[in-house]
């Protein structure tokens, strides 16, 4: 089995000898962890690596490199950790490191962002929300990933008639795009506990009124799923005030986005949640849905567990390897159910600690 891995021991030009460059960031301590977790368990797989980000912008001019596309695109499954780096924000946007993710997204067709949200038990203080409303946590939120305003065209700057700076971006969708990722959202909903909400804007936007057509069109496929839509504006609302009406969530890719970090919070951490970025055919790019976290990078402050999660999403669902998947899942919930914590939730557990717990409960 083919692996690649978004972590780099990368010695080129200007990258220092034997330097470790996962993306950018906390996206190489993550990473490092989620492999240990994997190797840990003995599975033969091969794990190849690649330079992305702003690391890949600085030693090999790009942020996604020819070569590391080709191998993401060669591998049957890609672990990333993440990427984003303040150093290069005064780069046009196509050198940006945040372009790698997109591209890899893009360019390998992975239109279908999973990411689960559950409250893990013990972790119930650790919620942003109430106690009472933070236990009936479980859902699933099915992100569309290639299109919306991320990926429209025309973009761009201009300068107005009267003068002024004027900045644009285009949101958009076709039919084919919203009916791709509502089947996936039914089949999901269908196979969890039959509740879907898609959510949208259609009281504004017309790409959101083309979505909730869609959407409805496609529920004549599946009469066994309980459809609902919702704008995303009370979406939000509703997962801080009762976040357990909602099973399966099909939506776009800038409300996904957002949703996603805000359900993290109802689950105790943004260094919780792992998702798996899915194309036609089950490959994927499996990454935590948080970022490079600058601000705590090189600190040994970063929660793994969201990576390692992605890692049993991937055994999983790219892999054929469910087993091994539940087995991280389960050491996962027995060390948080022990009351280990990095920061983030409160504790003084470092990053590479973590891991160890992680692979400790795997061998008990
Ligand atoms: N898929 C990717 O590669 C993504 C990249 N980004 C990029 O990451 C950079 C930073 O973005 P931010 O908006 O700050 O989002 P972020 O997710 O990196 O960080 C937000 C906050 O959450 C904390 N945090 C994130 N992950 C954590 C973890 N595992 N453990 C403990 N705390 C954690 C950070 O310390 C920070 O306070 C930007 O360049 C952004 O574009 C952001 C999201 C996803
Ligand atoms: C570069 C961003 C679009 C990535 C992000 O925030 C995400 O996918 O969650
Ligand atoms: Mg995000």
């Amino acid at each position: 089995m083919r692996l690649c891995t978004g972590r780099l021991p990368f010695s080129g030009e200007g990258a220092g000898a034997g330097r470790d460059i996962g993306g950018d960031g906390i996206g190489p301590d993550v990473v490092a962890q989620a492999v240990r977790v994997l190797t840990a368990l003995d599975l033969g797989l091969d794990f190849a690596e690649a330079p992305v980000g702003g690391h890949a912008y600085r030693v090999a001019g790009h942020p996604l490199p020819p070569e590391t596309l080709a191998l993401a695109a060669r591998a049957d499954a890609i672990l990333f950790g993440a990427v984003g780096d303040p150093d290069c924000d005064g780069l046009e946007r196509q050198l940006r490191p945040e372009q790698a993710i997109l591209g890899l997204r893009r360019e390998l067709g992975l239109f279908a962002n999973l990411r689960p949200a559950r409250l893990f038990p013990g972790l119930a203080d650790a919620s942003a929300l109430r106690p009472e409303v933070a236990g009936a946590i479980d859902l699933m939120i099915v992100r569309e990933l290639t299109g919306d305003v991320y990926f429209g065209t025309p973009r761009g700057r201009r300068t107005t008639a009267d003068g002024l700076r004027e900045g644009f971006d285009t949101m958009r969708y076709d039919e084919a795009e919203i009916a791709r990722i509502a089947r996936l959202g039914f089949e999901t909903a269908r196979g969890r506990r039959g509740r879907l909400c898609s959510v949208d804007k259609a009281n504004v936007l017309e790409t959101s009124q083309l979505w909730r057509d869609v959407v409805t069109e496609i529920a004549a496929e599946y009469s066994d799923v309980a459809l609902t839509h919702m704008y995303v504006d009370n979406a939000a609302m509703q997962l801080v005030r009762a976040p357990g009406q909602f099973d399966t969530i099909v939506t776009g890719n800038l409300f996904g986005d957002i949703l996603s970090d805000q359900a993290s919070m109802c689950v105790g951490s943004i260094g919780l949640l792992p998702s798996a970025s899915l194309d036609a055919a089950g490959k994927g790019l499996y990454e935590p849905i948080h970022g490079s976290a600058p601000d705590i990078a090189g600190q040994d402050r970063a929660n793994p567990l969201a990576t390692i999660l992605s890692a049993a999403m991937m055994l999983r669902h790219s892999l054929g390897l469910a087993d091994a998947a539940a087995r991280i899942e389960a050491a996962v919930a027995a060390v948080l159910a022990s009351g280990a914590r990095t920061a983030d939730l409160g504790g003084t557990i470092g990053t590479a600690a973590m891991g160890d717990r992680v692979i400790a409960a795997l061998a008990a």
